[in-house]
């Protein structure tokens, strides 16, 4: 068997939504397809991957670095032992040739993004969804029917008021969550506490409340932040320094009882290691969201989880960031904490299958081979439009 091609193009993923720090007006991510001569039901198998969100498409990496080095490998270097299926480890070692250690820049993501393609066609090849397939391999075949998942939203975005805040989350619990995440940092202290006030009203108390920062703070800044958010008892205050800032987070931690949560921004082994030498944070209640996406793929997200092991830390303190589905079956088959999800924001790449209902903030997996691209109608067409009349 061999990979014929892969093909990548980038879609807009654009919204008028905004953070605290950036706003999505040119938000765009990269699909990929990885096409193989391994036929299933009459069809070669094709595994998509796309870029989670909040990194710009990576087009110009892919097509000049890493796609032309995995179609310039021999077919076995990028295969099992038995040459039975496609090794994405080994396709790791194949697209980081000549990339030097550290400063991970954007190849992070572009490699990670072909290496959730990989996964989809590996677990497609072995008839299995990725979840199974992940927990016989790496989790002694503990695999979770059900993963937990929070709606992330609460962004800002021109002509919202208190009471749209309060509609969209409203939404969220009709559809099944039990907790929800909005932004903070774009607006006044004053003003964002009206806002969580308002947000609170409708999911009840802090404990189904999660508020994002994004980065936005210095250590003053959070610090006055974690002053006013401490009496309300939220689920958890994420990002509330820069992600490289591992002494600022060490003192919003020192300072702030609450659950803190980060790691969306770190995007290898390595710097995730240093958070959990260097960050203060807390075994018993922090949230580590690395997205396996944005920083280098789920090879790379596997040896983050062996270093937290070795840290003491347990998967279930992860919740990856990146509302994809690539994450959630991670989350099951390794038995991670939890996903986020993006129920109305990202479209059409946010929110799972058509027909997976959110019970008590529950999502149960799909039994469709691969990741199940296939079963969220209105993603498809960013593929289809990859492959169409190339094979
Ligand atoms: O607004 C964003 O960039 C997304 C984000 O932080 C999150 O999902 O936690
Ligand atoms: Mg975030």
């Amino acid at each position: 068997m061999r990979i014929t091609q892969v093909l990548e193009r980038t879609a807009a993923m654009k919204s008028s939504i905004r953070n605290s720090v950036i706003d999505f007006s040119q938000m765009t991510t990269s699909c990929v397809a990885v096409v193989t001569d391994v036929v299933r039901d009459g069809q070669p198998v094709i595994g998509y991957g796309f870029n989670s969100n909040g990194r710009y498409a990576q087009g110009g990496i892919l097509r000049e670095r890493i796609i032309p080095r995995l179609l310039a490998a021999d077919a076995e270097a990028l295969l099992t032992d038995d040459q039975t299926n496609i090794c994405p480890f080994k396709a790791q070692q194949v697209m980081l040739a000549n990339e030097k250690p550290g400063g991970h820049g954007e190849r992070c993501v572009a490699v990670g993004t072909v290496d959730m393609a990989l996964w989809d066609a590996v677990a497609k090849i072995a008839g299995q969804p990725l979840y199974r397939l992940l927990a016989e391999r790496y989790n002694n075949s503990q695999a979770d029917e059900r993963v937990y998942v929070y709606a992330a939203g609460g962004y800002y975005y021109p002509g919202k008021d208190r009471r749209g805040l309060q509609e969209e989350l409203r939404r969220y619990l009709d559809m099944g969550y039990d907790a929800c995440k909005m932004k903070i940092g774009g607006a006044t202290l004053d003003e964002d506490l009206r806002r969580i006030e308002a947000a609170l009203e409708v999911v009840g108390n802090g404990k189904h409340l999660a508020v994002d920062a994004n980065a936005r703070f210095d250590v003053e800044t959070a610090l006055q932040y974690a002053a006013a958010l401490a009496p309300l008892g939220l689920k958890w205050y994420e990002e509330p320094v820069g992600p490289l800032d591992y002494a600022g987070h060490a003192a919003v931690a020192a300072a702030y009882e609450g659950p803190l949560a980060t790691g969306e921004n770190l995007f290898s082994m390595a710097d995730a290691r240093n958070l959990m030498r260097h960050g203060g944070l807390r075994p018993d209640r922090d949230i580590l969201q690395f997205d396996p996406v944005l920083s280098y793929g789920l090879v790379e997200y596997l040896r983050t989880l062996e270093m937290l092991a070795e840290q003491g830390w347990s998967r279930r303190r992860c919740i990856p960031h990146g509302g994809h589905q690539f994450a959630l079956h991670i989350a099951a088959g390794m038995g991670l904490g939890g996903n986020e999800s993006y129920p109305e924001v990202f479209q059409p790449f946010g929110g799972f299958a058509d027909d997976s209902p959110i019970e008590n903030g529950y999502v149960t997996l799909p039994d469709l081979p691969g990741i199940g691209m296939e079963l969220k109608a209105e993603l498809m067409p960013e593929f289809a439009a990859l492959v169409a009349g190339t094979v």
